[in-house]
């Protein structure tokens, strides 16, 4: 008697750039990064259920977004589906947590959690290199979202190598009602810093972030806050400015945008202080909704199998 599951269910969550150092773009369009990720608690639910071919729908956020075969975790099934040669299918329900075009890498949690779910559903037994290597192929910030916790990403950002973090940080996230386009925002950025091909030095991380998640203070942290692209999406999305000042007034640590933006993640000390920076954020109205997270999280991984037991 073997047990095979019929559904299995998997998280994974969103994240937010610590540090982001970009540099020149490469001939094939990307930029070379430096940043430290950290996961935190808002999450992308997939379950994947034994089915003919493969097809997806959508709850939560995101109900607007394309099911066909351009929805990353579609490309994430198929993607598992050729590489390993199954023939099996599999219908995908999926939850979104994580704002749509947030900087938040929303759709690379749905790709790391469906490449799991699949993995799993279809007895593929992948490791998690495997793993990660589809992974980038279907996007920089997908082996991260495997990873979770906190971790260095470099190259596109595609080169995980976890980090060691103390204690648990407390974020008040501004969500926007409109994203931003991630090549958008590079571009914009290589408009503002005049770069041409593989001009200018590579990027590097200061040692002193490292330093600061290690320490567990969210003050030494806040104070290693940065993000290369944040001029960009401002030059993008000027109200952001607003959210920033409004971050300050409220006596945050600090607030920065994540990634591509236009999420604003801002620092507190503690749940009570961020509960507070968070009412006084939300009384500004500079952002469609305030939600309060933390950091860091685990990865992708399996919350549940659903067994039949087949002879
Ligand atoms: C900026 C970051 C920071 O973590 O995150 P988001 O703000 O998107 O969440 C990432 O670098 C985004 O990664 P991700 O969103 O997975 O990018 P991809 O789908 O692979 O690439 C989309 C496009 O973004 C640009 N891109 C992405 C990554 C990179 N290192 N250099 C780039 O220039 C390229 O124009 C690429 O065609
Ligand atoms: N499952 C998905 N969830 C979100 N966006 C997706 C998905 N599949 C494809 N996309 C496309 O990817 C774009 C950016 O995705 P997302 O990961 O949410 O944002 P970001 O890159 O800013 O972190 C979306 O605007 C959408 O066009």
């Amino acid at each position: 008697m073997t047990a095979t599951p019929i559904a299995v269910q998997v998280r994974a969550p969103g994240k937010i750039n610590l540090a982001l150092r970009v540099g020149a773009p490469r001939p094939d369009g990307y930029h070379p990064i430096a940043t430290v990720f950290q996961a935190v608690s808002l999450y992308e639910d997939v379950v994947a259920t034994r089915a003919d071919g493969i097809s997806l729908e959508i709850h939560g956020r995101g109900e607007d977004l394309p099911v066909d075969a351009t929805n990353l975790a579609v490309r994430a099934a198929v993607l598992l589906c050729e590489t390993s040669g199954t023939r099996a299918g599999a219908h995908l329900s999926l939850t979104k947590q994580v704002p749509v075009a947030g900087g938040m890498a929303g759709g690379s949690a749905d790709a790391a959690a469906t490449l799991l779910a699949c993995d799993q559903l279809w007895g593929t037994g992948l490791s998690r290199d495997e793993l990660a290597e589809l992974a980038s192929e279907l996007g920089a910030d997908v082996p991260f979202a495997l990873t979770g916790m906190s971790a260095m990403g470099t190259g596109r950002g595609d080169l995980i190598t976890p980090v060691m973090s103390r204690g648990t940080y407390h974020w008040v996230l501004a969500v926007q009602d409109e994203g931003l386009s991630t090549p958008e925002v590079f571009r914009e950025y290589d408009q503002l810093q005049h770069l041409d091909l593989d001009d200018g030095p590579a990027p590097r991380l200061d040692d002193a972030v490292l330093a600061a998640l290690l320490s567990g203070d969210p003050i030494q942290l806040s104070r290693q806050l940065g993000n290369d692209l944040q001029e960009a999406a401002l030059e993008l999305r000027p109200e952001l400015g607003d959210v920033l000042a409004a971050a300050d007034r409220a006596g945050a640590l600090a607030a920065l945008v994540s990634g591509s933006g236009p999420t604003v993640a801002a620092l507190a000390l503690d749940h009570a202080h961020a509960v507070s920076v968070a009412g006084v954020m939300r009384a500004a109205e500079v952002a469609k909704e305030i939600l309060l997270v933390t950091g860091p999280v685990p990865g992708a991984r399996v919350l549940e199998h659903v067994h039949s037991r087949r002879p």
